[in-house]
């Protein structure tokens, strides 16, 4: 068949040739299990701590560990804890990942389709980018939700796109959100955010934690980024702040430490402590480096932080809100989303 006559040829709407040029963002978070109970969390530990981005021993010296003793010990603690933050509408991050998702959705119209995975447990990955390039639609911005860059959190998000698209004949095309540690529109909506939050307070807090997740501190010798944008984020953010609380100091902290290796300081456990036991009567956490609320914010910090700070003779403990979908937060990541989508809508 001549080019010519192929050209002439009328083309039914599905047929694979058919521009579509749909265009869709998919907004993707780290996962959390299906339930709060033991065999749901040992699937998803499983997962998540074989991933050698995440725990990086090799696997014939780690994978005797991870199966013969923490998959036999963690989930039952896990589980628990998952049980203390569990809502009507299933793991906070999943759902609240999900309503970011539908808001953005809403303000991006729809030229635009907006979905949601999970880089461990579901919806999966490799099961969003196969529907939305069955839907038609052959341009994806991928975007990990992690102001700052770390190989065990955005980078092995982007390897399990990798995956995905390897097992594609046609793949679309892809563009991936890069770190927004220092943007502009994240930094101003913490502040809105956080100032709105601390205003609402009894009182405005003697001393402002930033806790950020932490890292086995190996990573930051390797050249992981991870360490240096916290930094950054925290510096933009003290700065922000300090004009509308000028007598609040603000601290820098790293929560949720997992296994025996060295991570990076300080503790968020050990300095919510050692503030109280120094006379420190009030104090607020803020967790810049979650898009989500999740079981590190909510049960970590707010539950088990709350009691390390009355028990040490503190007076005054408020665990703050992560971005979530509030207005500041979606006025984020639509302006981010926006900016990466130029030229292709
Ligand atoms: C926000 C950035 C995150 C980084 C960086 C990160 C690194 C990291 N995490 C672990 C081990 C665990 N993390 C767990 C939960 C968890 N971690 C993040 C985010 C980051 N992790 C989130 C958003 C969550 C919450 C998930 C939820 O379902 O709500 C857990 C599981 C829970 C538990 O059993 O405690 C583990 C384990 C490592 C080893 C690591 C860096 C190498
Ligand atoms: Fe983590
Ligand atoms: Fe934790």
């Amino acid at each position: 068949m001549s080019e010519m006559t192929s050209q002439a040829m009328p083309r039914p709407a599905d047929h694979p040739d058919a521009p579509t040029g749909k265009v869709a963002v998919l907004l993707v978070n780290l996962g959390t299990p299906d339930a709060p109970e033991k065999g749901a969390v040992k699937r998803y530990l499983r997962e998540f701590l074989s991933d050698r981005r995440v725990v990086e021993i090799p696997p014939l010296v780690w994978q005797p560990i991870l199966r013969g003793i923490i998959l036999n010990t963690r989930p039952k603690k896990s589980a628990h804890a998952y049980a203390q933050v569990w809502g009507q509408d299933g793991s906070p991050l999943a759902a609240i990942t999900a309503r970011q998702a539908k808001a953005l959705q809403a303000r991006m119209g729809a030229g635009v389709t907006v979905d949601w995975a999970m880089r461990y447990g579901n919806p999966s990955i490799a099961s969003k980018v196969a529907a939305l390039k069955e839907a038609g639609h052959d341009r994806i911005l991928f975007a990990p939700l992690y102001p700052q860059y770390s190989g065990a959190t955005t980078a092995t998000a982007v390897d399990a796109l990798g995956a995905a698209l390897a097992e594609m004949r046609w793949q679309p095309a892809i563009r991936t959100l890069p770190p927004y540690h220092d943007a502009p529109a994240y930094i101003a909506a913490l502040k809105a955010d956080l100032s709105r939050q601390i205003s609402a307070l009894p009182q405005v807090p003697e001393v402002l934690l930033l806790s950020f997740h932490g890292m086995p501190e190996r990573t930051l010798h390797l050249g992981d980024p991870y360490h240096c944008h916290c930094r950054k984020t925290a510096r933009l953010l003290a700065e922000a702040l300090a004009a509308d609380f000028p007598q609040m100091r603000v601290d820098t902290t790293f929560q949720s430490r997992f296994g025996k290796a060295k991570w990076l300081e300080p503790a968020t456990d050990t300095t919510i402590e050692a503030e109280a036991k120094a006379g420190v009567r009030s104090m607020a956490v803020a967790m810049p480096g979650f898009s989500a609320d999740c079981l590190e914010t909510l049960e970590e910090i707010a539950l088990q932080g709350r009691d390390t700070f009355l028990a040490a003779g503190g007076e005054s403990y408020a665990a703050l809100t992560c971005l979530n979908d509030t207005e500041a937060g979606m006025d984020m990541l639509e302006a981010l989303v926006r900016r990466e989508l130029a030229g292709w809508v």
